[in-house]
């Protein structure tokens, strides 16, 4: 068999030949089957199920005057079902709707913090799992005023959230991490990308 040009795009590698809904509830659970074009020129038949809960967007809050961070604290089943025996320590963090990734952001931000944010820097897109879970997660990183708390944040109880809002250390938060006290990986990305951008650490005060 002849070796694909290597110059084909993914897509002309793909034939999908059947997708079958396996739960449709909070999020969709699909079993697809398809053929994949192998480097070798054969087409292999796999089955992939993807769970799909849409998409999230994730913030990191800083103040380099105080040198701290925004966190968020709550309960997270599906962790805790896997071993994990606290609450889940957060960048404050929601799904998108219609509304653009930066406005959804601004916004979960006040629902989980009360902080009032008029903008927010984009820093990347990665996906967090992406061998199973379909979702996307825009990144952000923004200073936070802390005059500008207008609520305590909190979440909607009416969704089942009670989320305490930690304002740490930024040392504080990155000893966490080296102590497993923090165990979520968009909260490490954050704080590891604010250490090495400099965000933080070694900035000058300037008031
Ligand atoms: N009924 C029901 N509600 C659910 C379910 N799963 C989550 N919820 C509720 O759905 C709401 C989602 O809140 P958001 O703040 O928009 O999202 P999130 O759960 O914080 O998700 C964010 O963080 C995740 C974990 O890192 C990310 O995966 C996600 O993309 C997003 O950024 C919460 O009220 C949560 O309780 C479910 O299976 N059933
Ligand atoms: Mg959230």
């Amino acid at each position: 068999m002849n070796t694909p040009d290597p110059t084909l795009p993914l897509a002309e590698r793909i034939r999908l030949k059947e997708v079958k809904t396996l739960s449709e509830d909070w999020s969709v659970l699909r079993k697809n089957t398809l053929e994949f074009l192998r480097q070798d020129g054969t087409w292999q038949t796999q089955t992939r199920e993807t769970y799909d809960r849409g998409n999230g967007a994730t913030i990191l809050l800083y103040n380099r005057k105080q040198q701290t961070v925004i966190l968020t604290r709550q309960f997270r089943y599906p962790a805790f079902v896997n071993g994990c025996p606290d609450l889940l320590v957060e960048t404050p963090a929601g799904l998108l709707d219609e509304a653009d990734p930066e406005a959804c952001i601004c916004r979960e931000v006040k629902e989980e913090t009360g902080y009032h944010l008029e903008k927010a820097q984009k820093i990347f897109e990665a996906f967090s799992s992406p061998g199973s879970v379909t979702e996307k997660l825009h990144y952000f990183v923004a200073e936070y005023d802390p005059a500008s708390r207008e609520s305590s944040g909190g979440g909607l109880k009416e969704e089942g959230e009670e989320i305490e809002v930690l304002e740490l250390p930024f040392s504080e938060a990155l000893h966490m991490i080296e102590m497993g006290k923090i165990v979520d990986a968009k909260t490490i990305l954050l704080l590891q990308y604010a250490k090495a951008q400099g965000l933080l650490a070694g900035a000058v005060s300037d008031g």
